[in-house]
């Protein structure tokens, strides 16, 4: 008798289980995952009912003496479920307490602990007086389940009353039903929160069809369907890093899926924006832009971070899609580009046009008395952002966000100082990368013949890119009307190298093409509020003129608090920090520890430090990857750590006068400039703490900065 195909999908708590598994119980394992998925029914496979068990159709599979998988064994049909695998008693205890069914109204395929969720229940009651009305009590109860709220967690989510009760129910919840209570939680209308989650309309569900369950996208986020062997294997040959298969539904919409325009994706740190873009080119290059010469652009904002997209991509696309793809930072490609039309001036930035600032300066009028900084700063935030090119136009041009007011008759008087400055950059056939980024579009305009293979554009990192970026990004995938244009992630709360953008002034026009996601994957709770209260107070842009927030953002991680701890030297701070490390080494390397400084002078004292107490350390340098193969403590300033993530990470010497930065602080006399670099300056904490899987330290000698005192009260 032909036997009909058989299914197996594998949950990833299973995938979990088996990496804790001793390696000569995992190839016995193996060896069972591949009798089952052959044939689940044949003889040698012996299922065990599960005693007391809370769900029938969960059943034991023996591996060896000592350890057994649970699998879901169907009624009726040929699709088998491999949940988990333990040792026998740990299995059986982890069987009775669950139940794995399809939910009534949401379709997606869910495993609940019984047992946990009726003692999340009894301690939300217990925290709570009887007296007062549920959050949610105007939500029915089909609208819960619709959103993925299991039946078992429903008693839970009705006696919710306060942000603490939410923050217990998150870590207990599917996913998606996480994701669209956090949001309730905020303050969004159910509408929106259905809206946003595709649940508008209600469905007809057959609670008894497993395969129709696992095709939904929420199911896809726990479940692994068997299609391919070879796929299998490799998942099982190596600890499986999840965000290469499993997809959170709200980051698998924005992935699959053809877009009528341009999109913008935001989202806190970790909450897989890079993931996404990862997964979207794959797509991009697989269903829709999948001929010989069609090329999809992957763009960045540091080179650094172009090398570790293309590193993940290598992670799940293979080598015919990855000939689709061209992952370059923005800057890199522009001087390319340039360079193979035959242009070769050089592209200049901060650090190598100092002195001629310097010397420009030095024809400033006495009246207005203005200092350097102000100079530097209307260049970059009036005359570059506007591509300002003479005093007629500089007389016009808006300066909204500068906070010293000019007469026109001042404009005139120090317009010879940016005169001067141009003038000395094009002597040596020098260009800053504003006027490069012009040049480019230009060139694209009105050059006859350039073609360009670009079909569709991938911006990660998009708060740190200019007006100047997007609008040659624009003018290169020009709109078509066919839309999968341009897909743009970004998050304005990382922003730190001081760019704004609305990208609607560059033609990219994003409504009802805006998403969020707002699950942390990265790092634990207690850290994302610490980073998180660091911003406090400070209003963030959404990259189109609106306002963003982090309101509705949170990690299901759980954890210690950030450590800070003051010493009254830098000899104490060293000696507590030689201690700490010390203490790592011995249960994990140090190369997941990282040392975080404000500048690169302060690196050059820790390294000699840690040098001195025979404590092997490696410098991420500015212009190359971290080699992780190389042993010691990491260590790098905090600009250079943006996109990276550690275990631990130490922001050393917090201290009054570098965190802010005083010495440039106290060169900015604008009010306005001033404010903008001190929310920079947060928001570069922010992005330290926020590298952490695990645990932050925060230390100092002396007195600590100032935006230590102003947390006290958050966390
Ligand atoms: N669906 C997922 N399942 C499991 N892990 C995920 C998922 N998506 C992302 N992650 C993990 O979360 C971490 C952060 O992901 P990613 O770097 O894409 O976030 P991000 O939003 O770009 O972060 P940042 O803005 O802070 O650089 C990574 O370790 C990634 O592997």
């Amino acid at each position: 008798m032909s036997i009909p195909p058989i299914r197996l999908a594998i949950a990833i708590d299973f995938f979990d289980s088996y990496n804790r598994l001793p390696k000569k119980v995992q190839g016995k394992a193996s060896k069972l995952i591949d009798q089952f998925k052959k044939n689940p029914t044949q003889t040698g496979l012996n299922y065990e009912s599960i005693k007391n068990a809370r769900d029938s159709n969960l059943k034991s599979l023996r591996v060896d003496q000592s350890y057994r998988a649970i699998v879901r064994k169907p009624d009726n049909g040929n699709t088998y479920l491999l949940l988990w695998v333990d040792k026998h008693d740990q299995a059986y205890q982890w069987a009775q307490n669950r139940v794995c069914k399809i939910n009534s109204e949401s379709g997606a395929l869910q495993i609940v602990d019984v047992e946990q969720a009726q003692n999340l229940e009894k301690q939300i009651n217990h925290n709570n007086s009887s007296e007062v009305i549920g959050l949610f009590s105007q939500i029915s109860t089909r609208h819960f389940l619709r959103l993925g709220v299991p039946e078992e967690l429903l008693p839970s989510v009705r006696a919710v009353v306060s942000d603490s009760d939410i923050d217990q129910l998150l870590l207990q919840l599917p996913e998606e039903a996480a994701d669209a209570i956090l949001m309730l939680g905020a303050g969004y209308s159910l509408e929106t929160v259905l809206k946003e989650h595709h649940k508008l309309k209600s469905e007809v569900i057959d609670p008894n069809n497993l395969d129709e369950a696992l095709s939904k996208d929420e199911t896809k986020r726990r479940f692994f369907l068997v299609e391919d062997d070879s796929a299998l294997q490799e998942i099982l040959a190596a600890p499986l890093e999840k965000w290469r298969v499993f997809l959170h539904p709200s980051q698998r919409r924005l992935v699959e899926r053809d877009w009528n325009g341009p999109v913008r994706v935001l989202g806190g740190a970790g909450t897989g924006k890079t993931v996404v873009a990862i997964h979207r080119a794959k797509w991009l290059a697989q269903h829709c832009f999948n001929q010989e010469n069609d090329r999809i652009f992957f763009t960045t904002f540091t080179r650094n971070l172009a090398i570790d997209i293309q590193m993940n991509l290598h992670k799940i696309c293979s080598s015919n899609i990855m000939k689709r793809i061209h992952v370059e930072n923005i800057d890199s490609w522009v001087s390319n580009f340039l360079k193979s039309e035959g242009i070769n001036y050089k592209i200049v930035y901060e650090e190598q046009v100092k002195n001629l600032w310097q010397e420009a300066y030095t024809i400033a009028p006495t009246s207005p008395s203005l200092p350097l900084s102000f100079y530097k700063d209307e260049w970059k935030d009036v005359i570059q952002v506007h591509g300002v090119r003479t005093l007629k136009d500089y007389l016009k041009v808006s300066r909204v966000g500068r906070g010293t007011s000019l007469k026109r008759s001042e404009r005139a008087a120090i317009w010879p100082v940016f005169e001067e400055y141009r003038s000395l950059l094009q002597h040596k056939g020098w260009k800053e990368i504003e006027d490069a980024l012009r040049d480019v579009c230009s060139l694209l305009k009105n050059k006859p013949g350039i073609t360009l293979p670009f079909r569709s554009i991938i911006v990660d990192e998009a708060q740190d890119m200019s007006e100047g970026v997007f609008q040659l990004l624009r003018t290169i995938v020009v709109s078509n009307n066919q839309g999968n244009d341009l897909f743009i992630v970004g998050d304005p709360h990382q922003r730190i190298y001081g760019h704004k953008v609305v990208l609607s002034h560059c033609g990219i026009e994003i409504r009802g093409r805006s998403h969020k996601l707002r699950i942390n994957y990265r790092t634990t709770e207690q850290i994302r509020k610490w980073a998180t209260a660091m911003l406090k107070d400070i209003p963030f842009d959404d990259l189109d003129g609106k306002l963003d927030n982090l309101n509705d953002y949170r990690s299901l991680l759980q954890g210690t608090v950030p450590n800070i701890q003051g010493f009254s030297s830098f000899e104490d701070e060293i000696n507590f920090l030689i201690y700490k490390l010390k203490t790592i080494s011995e249960s994990e390397p140090l190369s997941n520890t990282c040392l975080v400084l404000r500048t690169n002078q302060l690196i050059k004292h820790y390294l000699h430090a840690l040098n001195e107490h025979n404590i092997q350390a490696q410098q991420i340098k500015p212009s190359e990857p971290d080699n992780e193969e190389k042993p010691g403590v990491r260590i790098a300033t905090m600009h250079r750590v943006k996109g990276l993530q550690f275990n631990r990470i130490f922001i050393c010497s917090f201290n009054y006068d570098l965190i802010p930065l005083k010495f440039a602080l106290q060169d900015i006399s604008d009010d306005t400039a001033r404010q903008n670099f001190l929310h920079l300056e947060r928001s570069l904490v922010h992005v330290a703490a926020t590298r952490a899987i695990q645990e932050v330290n925060i230390i100092y000698y002396g007195k600590p900065s100032p935006f230590l005192s102003s947390l006290e009260q958050d966390c």
